[in-house]
């Protein structure tokens, strides 16, 4: 085997001679890693043969050929697709085994390649699996089961493993190993080098992109994204934990081995807002899976992008899970233009169904409406004309005109109502739904009980705004847009004079028509709006209820928020990470509650309960409101992860100081890397904004010549983000933007304000201050906040 240096069990290689020691070792697992990248080439030759095979299959013609060829063309480019992103850095684990361990378990996932190994030398661990010919294994996919090891191998539990290497590597090239030796006693002839690679790899530059960390995970972290792919998993732990690196890679483990599966209903991963989606979006193309949908909470119903959060006391109004039935009588109410009375006339004589008998029949209609409410047209009119000819023989019309039979009167009726029930039904959308609740009249019909007068004023002029969204708007336009339903759908040849076609149905059979498009339209529905986010090409179109969904930041969801996932995941799995730390969100325990109801489980534990599992088996069906309570009962799993792989030990001291604060129970997870740079806390007594915000600048100044990568400049809600005029790398946001976030350095201002703006304050200051992996400069006005970020 290879040079040995100190022995078995010596540790790492050390002293004079060492540096050679380890280029040697490099060397020789260049020499593999280029084998491996021979036979990956000659792949990737074979991917692409198999495509071009795929579409001359398909110039044929024939029935059978076109499904063959749509299965071929669909795994061949996977595979293409996944063959060229392991171009870079395709090795970087090495297990050395005892001899009958190496051949054990290398299985096949579903539809891939991997299938047992003979051999009996190191196993290789790379971003996908690479075989020879003969189907020797070179290269193990980490996400087959015989890479676990690579992942849960400990001293203690070394599962055969006696030597772990890991290989660091730029493009095709190994620049640098680092071993761990697991069993002593039988590293007979292995060498040991490294010097704390690991430890050197998260105190790197951050380029403002998350990155994969295949060659790095731990194993309390391997252990979720190899968790069950039945039922729910939530996972717990603080800031840096590696909670979204786990959730992302876990989505990469289950497309992996059920691709049929999660593939097929897709998976949706929802973050908590734009920037943080685009922080994370490179991550899973990384790892050769570009399917998923990645969605923030601000753009998840498209067409509507949310620009702006409201204050935290809207927010906690709009947000509470009152407002779903104050949404659905917002839906079920006489809509502004609507007119008030409907006339008709027959055989002389005049009936009229006045404002308070229309709103009788809508409340009935309302009520009686199974499907959607913009779908219910034919069961308005039928419900119209009824009440038309009750009236009709109530005001004495068959006294007056004798002999009139009920189905005279009604085809006469429908030909003189069709414009009154556009106008009185009219299909709807869900901006204009909320906007109209801008009027406090309507609302306050809407609230009934559920609003204060004080509420319904500052929320009528919330929703009277005309310029954008608010991010917890998003949610209540996704909840009327449940309520509304999709609008007709063209099926047959409209006639331009046919009376009977209202707004694209026919009234009498209820059957829509083709070409019909509604005048005006400021959202599409759900439906047809993920139909559009999802749809691969002009043909194509996915399923609107996902196979599998991940939430990011899940402390933070309101309950509307949980039940606009909920009607996403109907049947799915989830995969939840949250740090209760760090809410925003005020009222806890609902949250909790619209969280269990949306995922389908009885109730989640609480921080820090032992894994459990929920009775499993119902199916559940759609709730006729939209409403996630009947979803299924689902099995569940909680997981806590207590390592902090982000923060220097410095910075993780003024979060704890903080955690302390915000949650005084909570245990802080335990960071691992020193920095030898304390956080700078920085008390400018008495400061008003502006003066802070130019100590702030010269602060970044100071840190740009420090640190090279990112910087963060941390504000309070509602102070100017100015435009500096710094580099790139430097970034304004406030304090609910940088959520989940990380820089290289971190300059936080007025943690006092932070801490007073909300009840939650102090535990939206715990993500500020968690937020560095380097350097954190604090700017405070208050002598108490320095002490105590200060520790004096
Ligand atoms: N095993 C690992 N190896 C290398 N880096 C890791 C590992 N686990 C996590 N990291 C890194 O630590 C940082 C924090 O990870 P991540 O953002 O997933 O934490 P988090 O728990 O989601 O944090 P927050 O609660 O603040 O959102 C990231 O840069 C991530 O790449």
């Amino acid at each position: 085997m290879s040079t040995e240096v100190g022995g078995p069990g010596a540790g790492p290689a050390s002293g004079p001679g060492a540096g050679q020691v380890k280029d040697a070792e490099i060397a020789a697992e260049q020499t593999r890693v280029d084998a491996a990248y021979v036979r990956l080439g000659e792949m990737r030759s074979e991917a692409e043969h198999m495509l071009r095979e795929g579409f001359r299959q398909a110039q044929a013609g024939t029935r059978s050929s076109l499904v063959d060829r749509d299965a071929m063309v669909y795994q061949a480019s996977l595979r293409a697709q996944a063959l060229n992103i392991a171009d870079d850095g395709l090795v970087f684990g090495r297990l050395d085994l005892g001899v009958k361990a190496a051949a054990a378990t290398v299985e096949a996932p579903e539809g891939a390649e991997d299938k047992a190994s003979e051999r009996n030398g190191p196993l290789y661990i790379g971003r996908v699996g690479v075989r020879t010919r003969d189907h020797e294994s070179l290269v193990i996919d980490w996400r087959a089961p015989a890479a676990e090891a690579f992942y849960r191998a400990t001293p203690e539990d070394p599962r055969d493993v006696i030597r772990r290497r890991v290989l660091h590597s730029r493009g095709h090239r190994v620049i640098d190993i680092e071993d761990d030796l697991l069993q002593p006693a039988r590293a007979d002839g292995l060498t040991v080098v490294g010097d704390g690679a690991f430890l050197a790899s998260l105190a790197r530059t951050r380029e403002g992109a998350m990155r994969d960390i295949v060659a790095t995970i731990q194993r309390e972290q391997d252990v979720i994204i190899r968790a069950p792919a039945d039922g729910t998993v939530i996972v717990r732990g603080g800031p840096g934990t590696g909670k979204t690196a786990v959730a992302l890679h876990r989505v990469a483990y289950l497309l992996f081995h059920h691709r049929r599966r999660f593939g097929g209903r897709g998976v949706l991963i929802v973050g908590p807002n734009q920037r943080f989606t685009a922080y994370i979006e490179r991550v899973l193309p990384s790892l050769g899976e570009g399917s998923a949908a990645l969605r923030s909470l601000g753009d998840l119903v498209s067409g509507v992008v949310a620009t702006r959060h409201d204050t935290p006391e809207l927010s906690r109004i709009k947000g509470a899970g009152a407002m779903a039935g104050i949404m659905r009588r917002a839906v079920g109410d006489h809509p502004p233009d609507a007119p008030d009375l409907l006339t008709v006339v027959h055989a002389g004589v005049v009936v009229r169904l006045d404002r308070h008998r229309l709103d009788k029949i809508r409340r009935q209609i309302h009520q009686r409406v199974s499907g959607s409410v913009n779908t219910a047209r034919r069961k308005v009119a039928e419900t119209l004309l009824d009440a038309l000819w009750d009236r009709f023989v109530e005001i004495g019309g068959l006294v007056d005109a004798p002999g009139i039979k009920r189905g005279e009167f009604i085809a006469n009726a429908r030909d003189q109502f069709g414009d009154f029930l556009t106008a009185w039904w009219p299909i709807r959308t869900p901006g204009e739904v909320l906007r109209a609740l801008g009027d406090p009249e309507r609302l306050r019909e809407a609230a009934g009980r559920d609003l204060s007068p004080a509420q319904i004023g500052r929320l009528a002029a919330s929703f009277a705004r005309e310029d954008d969204w608010s991010y917890q708007d998003v949610a209540l336009l996704d909840e009327i847009d449940a309520v509304l339903g999709r609008p007709p759908r063209a099926a047959g040849k409209v006639r331009e004079d046919d009376p009977y076609v209202v707004d694209g149905v026919n009234i009498l059979t209820g059957e829509e028509v083709a070409d019909w498009e509604p005048e005006y339209r400021e959202l599409s529905t759900s439906i047809e709006r993920s139909e559009r986010a999802r749809r691969v090409d002009d043909e194509a179109e996915e399923a609107t209820d996902f196979g599998h969904v991940v939430v990011d930041e899940a402390q933070d969801l309101s309950p509307m928020q949980w039940r606009m996932l909920g009607r996403r995941g109907r049947q799915a799995t989830w995969t939840v990470v949250e740090d209760p730390a760090q809410s925003a969100w005020e009222d806890l325990a609902a949250s909790r509650q619209a969280m269990s109801a949306a995922l389908g489980i009885a109730e989640a534990p609480g921080h820090g309960q032992a894994p459990s599992r929920g009775p499993g088996g119902r199916r559940g069906g759609r709730n006729r409101r939209g409403g996630p309570s009947r979803t299924p009962r689902r099995p569940h799993h909680a997981y806590e992860l207590t390592t902090n792989y982000r923060n220097s030990i410095e910075i993780a001291s003024v979060a704890t100081r903080v955690l302390a604060r915000a949650v005084p129970d909570a245990t802080p997870a335990r960071a691992v890397r020193r920095s030898g740079h304390d956080a700078v806390i920085a008390l400018h007594q008495d400061a008003d904004q502006p003066t802070l915000l130019h100590a702030a600048r010269d602060a970044v100044v100071d840190l740009l010549g420090q640190v090279e990568g990112t910087i963060g400049v941390i504000l309070p809600l509602g102070w100017p983000k100015e435009t500096w005029d710094v580099p790139d790398r430097v970034q304004l946001l406030d304090v609910l933007e940088a959520k989940g976030l990380e820089f290289d350095a971190a300059v936080l201002l007025s943690p006092e304000t932070v801490a007073a703006q909300s009840p939650t304050g102090l535990r939206t200051l715990y993500v500020a201050v968690s937020r560095a992996t380097q350097r954190l400069t604090v700017l405070t006005t208050d002598p108490e906040w320095e002490k105590l970020l200060g520790n004096r």
